[in-house]
C-alpha cells in the first residue's frame, strides 16, 4: 500500500458490490489520501464508475466497507451530467446551491467559468450546451461546496486539447490549494501527466496500486503497464476489420 505518511480521507475494505446477480466489485482496499491526486484507470467494464457510486453513497453498504474521515466534505462530477435541462446555468447553480449547501460565490463561480471559457452559456438554458460545456459546467457544480475531496468520473471525457490542458492545470491549482482528487480516466497519457498516484483495476479487482513516479521507474509509460497487466489477446484469424 502507499503513501502511508498521509492522512486518510477514506477508507476502503474488502469492497463488494453485486449487480444483476453478478459480482462486479470483488472484495477491493484502498486508501484515498489527503493532498493526494490518485486516478483510478481500467478497461471497459472493469467497475471504476460502481466504485466511484459506492464512495458517492449512490449504493446502500455495509458501513464497515467505506469508512470517510468525520466531516470530510466530497464534491462529484458523475460520469453523466445530471442537469436540469430547461433552466440556465445560474439556475442550476442556485438550486445546486442550495441543495447541497454550497459555499462558493457568484463571483467564483464567475471567475471559473471565465477559466473554463463558459462564462457566455451561465445565462443560456443547458439543454443548449455542447458535451464539453456540459462536462465543464458539471465540474464546476462540483466545486460549489468548496469540497476537501473531489471524485470525478472521466472528468476530461469530451474536451478539446486546449480545454483539456486547461482542466488539468485547474485541477492542479486545486490540489496545491489543499483538495484531494480521485478520478477515473482512459486517457493514460493524461494521467502520466495529471495523478501522483495510479490504481488499475480489472474484472472488479485492484491489480495495482503505486505512485507514478515508482510505476514510470518500471515501465516506459502507463500505457506499457496498462497492456501488461490488462493483457492483450489479439486473435489472429478474426483481426480484421
Ligand atoms: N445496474 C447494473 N446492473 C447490472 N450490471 C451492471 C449495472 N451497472 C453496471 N453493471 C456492470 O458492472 C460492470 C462494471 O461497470 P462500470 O460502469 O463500473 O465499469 P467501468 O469500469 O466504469 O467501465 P467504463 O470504462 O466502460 O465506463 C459492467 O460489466 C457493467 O455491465
Amino acid at each position: 500500500m502507499v503513501s502511508k505518511n498521509k492522512g486518510t480521507l477514506i477508507s476502503v475494505k474488502s469492497l463488494t458490490k453485486e449487480l444483476g446477480g453478478n459480482k462486479i466489485l470483488k472484495g477491493i482496499t484502498f486508501d484515498v489520501v489527503e493532498n493526494e491526486i490518485l486516478a483510478l484507470v481500467g478497461p471497459n467494464g472493469a467497475g471504476k464508475t460502481t466504485t466511484i457510486r459506492c464512495l458517492t453513497g449512490i449504493y446502500n453498504l455495509g458501513k464497515d466497507q467505506i469508512i470517510k474521515k468525520d466531516g470530510l466534505t466530497i464534491g462529484v462530477v458523475s460520469e453523466k451530467d445530471l442537469l436540469w435541462e430547461k433552466e440556465t446555468g445560474w439556475k442550476n447553480i442556485e438550486i445546486f446551491r442550495e441543495y447541497l449547501g454550497g459555499k462558493l460565490s457568484n463571483d467564483q463561480i464567475e471567475s471559473y467559468a471565465k477559466y473554463l471559457d463558459i462564462s457566455e452559456f451561465l445565462p443560456k438554458k443547458v439543454h443548449t450546451y455542447s458535451k464539453g460545456t456540459r462536462r465543464k459546467f458539471s465540474f464546476i457544480l462540483g466545486l460549489l461546496k468548496d469540497p476537501k475531496l473531489l471524485i470525478l468520473d472521466e472528468p476530461m471525457s469530451g474536451l478539446d486539447p486546449v480545454s483539456r490542458i486547461k482542466m488539468r492545470e485547474l485541477i492542479f491549482k486545486l490540489n496545491k490549494e489543499g483538495k484531494s482528487i480521485f478520478y477515473t480516466s482512459h486517457d493514460l497519457a493524461e494521467v502520466e501527466k495529471l495523478a501522483h498516484r495510479v490504481m488499475l483495476m480489472k474484472k472488479g479487482e485492484i491489480v495495482l496500486d503505486n505512485l507514478k513516479s515508482d510505476i514510470l521507474s518500471n515501465y516506459r509509460n502507463l500505457e506499457e503497464l496498462f497492456l501488461e497487466k490488462v493483457g492483450v489477446h489479439i486473435d489472429e484469424e478474426n483481426n480484421e476489420i
